[in-house]
């Protein structure tokens, strides 16, 4: 549930980089993802066509702030998406630094309460840092979009401690884990932690085969989410014998 909206599917797609315009149509409905992200710079880009092609999906469209490097960029461009989409939701990126892509915290903090004194749905793009997280929540915004690790970058979960003690943080908001996921094992990893979702683009899009590698990530999502509710075992350091010996066969 984002803002209200209840959803089925906790996989969120990207619709940057496909190979073309069918095979992203392929690809989202092979996720089954119900929602889907959108730079402006590319609908930009890519003009009315390929907002149209979003819009035939039937998915809810998220609109991203792709490529902004302050403030006020990423607020005139969430202006600018909620016409274009019209919708309130706006995942807001504030990228601070060029090689990592890691988002600015401060600007990011500053553009959350803006947005969010405008009415906005806000889903910023954030570190896992767990006092950011208190500003952008302090700011308003009621889901959190943690990396997993740089944009198109496919590492994975690299600080699963950090991510685990900010699930832990924050019982009672929607966090969903965006960017770095380069394989469905990851995905369901993110989940199996309680994560609420999961939002990729790279991975899929650059798959060999983007339809069947977005199947693929539709399943291990709803998978990983599957055990966490039904609840992982405990690890344990030692051996514990999963056979009973009472009652065996003597074979002396
Ligand atoms: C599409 C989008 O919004 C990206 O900015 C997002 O963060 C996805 O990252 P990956 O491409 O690493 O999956």
């Amino acid at each position: 549930m984002f803002y209200g909206i209840p959803l089925t599917s906790r996989l969120l797609l990207g619709t940057a980089q496909y190979p073309s315009p069918a095979i992203l149509g392929e690809a989202i409905t092979a996720s089954g993802a119900e929602v889907i992200t959108v730079s402006l710079r590319r609908e930009g880009a890519g003009g009315g066509a390929f907002r149209e092609l979003l819009r035939d999906t039937g998915r809810r469209i998220l609109p991203n702030t792709a490529g902004c490097h302050s403030v006020r960029e990423a607020v005139t461009t969430a202006h600018m998406a909620r016409e274009l989409f019209a919708t309130n939701w706006i995942k807001l990126e504030v990228i601070g630094h060029a090689d990592t892509l890691q988002p600015d915290p401060f600007a990011l903090v500053e553009a959350a309460r803006i947005l969010c004194s405008e009415g906005f749905a806000v889903f910023p793009y954030m570190t896992e840092d767990l006092i950011l997280a208190e500003r952008l929540v302090e700011a308003g915004c009621r889901v959190l979009m943690p990396w997993g690790a740089p944009i198109g970058s496919g590492q994975g979960l690299r600080n699963p401690e950090g991510l685990r003690s900010l699930r832990a943080h924050f019982p009672g908001i929607a966090l969903v884990i965006d960017a770095g996921i380069g394989a469905p094992s990851q995905a369901a990893a993110a989940m199996e932690m309680g994560f609420d979702a999961v939002l990729l683009n790279t991975a899929v899009a650059k798959a060999r085969d983007p339809v069947g590698m977005a199947r693929a990530f539709g399943q291990a999502v709803a998978a990983g989410r599957l055990a966490h509710e039904a609840g992982l075992m405990l690890r344990r350091d030692m051996a514990v014998a999963s056979t009973p010996v009472f009652g065996m066969a003597e074979l002396a």
